[in-house]
Formats: C-alpha cells, sequence, structure tokens
C-alpha cells in the first residue's frame, strides 16, 4: 500500500459516569482519531489514547499531534508499506511516543486486512470466537456507593472487577467489597501511588484473595516491583511499567510480575503487542488486555488482540454503553452474560460511523 491522506481529528465525547483514578478524575474521553487512505482509495482508522492531560504517563494528546505531524506522518506519507510490521523499523529513529506511533499503526492493519481479505482477529493468528470482559470501576466517594457499583456489574455479568485504589482507599474498601462478594474474581490498580514503603498495606491485601494487584508502584519501575513480590503472594501486574517487548523480557526475568496488562497504544501498536503476547506465552505468564476508555475504534482492536490464546484474563474491554451515550461505531460494542463475540468478517468488524465522529469532532487537519 501506499499511503497517499491521512486526517487527524480531535474528538471530545463525554463519559457518562465520571471515572477516579489515583491519579485523577475524567469527565470526558478526548484524543486523536486518525483516518489514513491508500493509493487505491481504502480507509483505515486508528485512535490515539492518549489523553488530554500527562497522568497516566508523559504523552497527550498535544504533543501526539505533534510528533504525528512533525515526524510521523512524513515518514509514513507517498511511502511503500507491504505490512504493518514494518512499522517498527520505520519509526525506529523516533525515540518511545508509543501512543503516537500506535495511532498510525492501529490504521495500516485497518488497510492492510481489508486489501488482504482477513479480520483482524485472523490476521493476528486469534482463534477465540468469544472473549471474557471485566470491568474497570473508578474511586467512588463512599464504601457503601462502591459496594453498590459493584453490586450493579457483578448483577450485568462481568467476568472480573477491577477496583482503583490509593492510599487510604485500599486496605478497609477492599476487605468490605470481598466480605461482601467472597467468590467474585476481583483485582486492585494503584496506578503508582504507592512505594516500597507500604509494603504493609499490600501484605494485608494479601488476605484477600485478589486476582492481581496491578501497578503498585513508580510507572517506571520494575526493579522495586521484584523486591514487593518477593513479599508479597497475591500476583503483581504490571501497567504502565511495560512499553515493549524489551521491558516485558526484563520484567519477567527480573521476577518483577506474575502478570501482565497489555495495552496497544501503550506498547506502540498492535504487532508489539502480539510480540509481547506471545513471549508472556512461551514463559508461562498470562496476559490481559486493559483499557484507556477507548472509543469504538480502539475497542475493536482491542477485542481482536484479546482473540489470541494467552489472553487467559478478561480484558478492561467492556460494551460502548458503559462509557458513552454513542459511540462512534456501528454496530457498538455489546457485552452479553459477560461475553463479547469476536468478529469474523474482513475489517475490524465495526463500521466507523462518519456522522458521530463529526458530532464528536472539536478539531482537524488533513495531510497529503
Ligand atoms: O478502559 C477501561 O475501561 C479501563 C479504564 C482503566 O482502568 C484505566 C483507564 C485510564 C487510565 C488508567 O486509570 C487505567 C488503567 O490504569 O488501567
Ligand atoms: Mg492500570
Amino acid at each position: 500500500m501506499k499511503i497517499k491522506e491521512i486526517t487527524i481529528r480531535h474528538l471530545k465525547m463525554e463519559l457518562k459516569t465520571p471515572f477516579s483514578t489515583s491519579f485523577g478524575t475524567f469527565l470526558d474521553k478526548e484524543f486523536l482519531l486518525l483516518e489514513v487512505t491508500d493509493e487505491q482509495g481504502t480507509i483505515g482508522f486508528g485512535e490515539s489514547v492518549a489523553f488530554d492531560a500527562p497522568w497516566y504517563n508523559e504523552e497527550t494528546l498535544k504533543t501526539n499531534w505533534h510528533i504525528l505531524e512533525d515526524f510521523l506522518i512524513p515518514l509514513i506519507l507517498n511511502n511503500k508499506i507491504e505490512h504493518p510490521d514494518e512499522l517498527e523499523q520505520l519509526f525506529k529513529g523516533i525515540r518511545k511516543n508509543y501512543m503516537a506511533k500506535s495511532a498510525i499503526e492501529g490504521a495500516i492493519w485497518d488497510i492492510y486486512i481489508q486489501q488482504t481479505n482477513q479480520s483482524l482477529a485472523q490476521a493476528l493468528g486469534g482463534k477465540k470466537e468469544k472473549i471474557e470482559v471485566g470491568i474497570s470501576l473508578g474511586i467512588q466517594e463512599t464504601i457503601e456507593k462502591q459496594i453498590e457499583v459493584v453490586d450493579k456489574a457483578v448483577k450485568d455479568g462481568y467476568k472480573r472487577i477491577k477496583l482503583k485504589i490509593k492510599p487510604g482507599w485500599d486496605i478497609e474498601v477492599m476487605r468490605a467489597l470481598r466480605e461482601r462478594f467472597p467468590d467474585m474474581p476481583m483485582m486492585a490498580d494503584a496506578n503508582s501511588a504507592y512505594t516500597l514503603e507500604d509494603v504493609d498495606v499490600f501484605k494485608q491485601l494479601d488476605e484477600f484473595n485478589l486476582m492481581m494487584i496491578e501497578q503498585p508502584l513508580a510507572s517506571d519501575d520494575i526493579i522495586d516491583h521484584a523486591v514487593l513480590q518477593k513479599q508479597i503472594k497475591t500476583p503483581i501486574c504490571l501497567d504502565e511499567s511495560i512499553h515493549s517487548f524489551e521491558d516485558a523480557r526484563k520484567a519477567v526475568e527480573l521476577g518483577s510480575c506474575g502478570v501482565i496488562n497489555i495495552k496497544i497504544g501503550r506498547v506502540g501498536g498492535i504487532s508489539e503487542a502480539k510480540k509481547i503476547h506471545d513471549y508472556c506465552e512461551e514463559k508461562g505468564i498470562p496476559v490481559w488486555c486493559g483499557g484507556m476508555l477507548e472509543s469504538g475504534i480502539g475497542r475493536a482492536h482491542n477485542i481482536a488482540l484479546t482473540s489470541l490464546s494467552n489472553f487467559v484474563m478478561p480484558g478492561d474491554t467492556a460494551g460502548s454503553s458503559h462509557y458513552f451515550e454513542q459511540d462512534i461505531i456501528t454496530p457498538e460494542v455489546v457485552v452479553e452474560d459477560g461475553y463479547i463475540t469476536v468478529p469474523q468478517e474482513v475489517g475490524i468488524g465495526f463500521k466507523p460511523n462518519l456522522e458521530a465522529i463529526t458530532k464528536y469532532t472539536v478539531a482537524s487537519k488533513t495531510y497529503k
């Protein structure tokens, strides 16, 4: 394929309910959506999962726009690309900025699968026909309210509940939830809110039979996580610390985690995500697909990735209606009894809804 045109759109979609983590509260989801067209007129869409503020990591919507406009798009336009795996080499000279790279890479995968008549799951080698779905629930104002929100998610059929924790909102809330939901698969995500000085908190969390504790320590650390993992029973899951296959390899070799949360955007794209999946499978490390409150485009990519065999734990791939009044794809992503059916038709399995995209667009620019 030869890329002839790329449009960047900045979208703003209101979240149905605010989402609070240890680092802040999201009221809406602002992100960049890429529309990439090749010389035959095939169109692919990609989504950047960078937020509007550098809370989760250092990338933002504006830094992504800058990196795309000034560095990545010039490398892509009019260049011949046979397979999306080639982008890693093409982008090698640009350090990090994984979310910006991933946005283009997703769109190139979309074009590639249409031109080779495959579904995304099929192109990746995914065999699962349906995937198990978990839900990530934000911090609530009171323990009673948190129990209420969890109760609804359990009744909705989600297969695993992820709770956000932070210092002062950890042991007591998890104890209350475990008493109320003794058998529900549950986990906690700290988004790097603790240090090794808090080891006692994690030893106490060990009592609650959690599936894992996600990213307890610093967002760039794999050393202290290895120290902590030796002192607690609950497996540590790394999220923020893993940006690449190399990071995953080092973390696994050091014993920094027992589980990895794979987010396509955080690791620079679908190809790198698959490499990490394959390595973890070989090493006996289970993985699951994380979420970044994606719109339907990113969500469709996550669903296809999750169809790979070592995604053995439910992912943060809740249905469209959990997040938004209206998603930007048709049909929307639907969860039934805790499962999403993996689309088998050619392409990502969902059509971009141009009317909805236009409605949510606050700025756009086309590059030729
Ligand atoms: O998309 C989802 O439903 C997952 C939401 C979620 O848990 C997260 C979204 C955004 C930033 C983080 O707080 C985070 C995570 O760390 O996994
Ligand atoms: Mg996380």
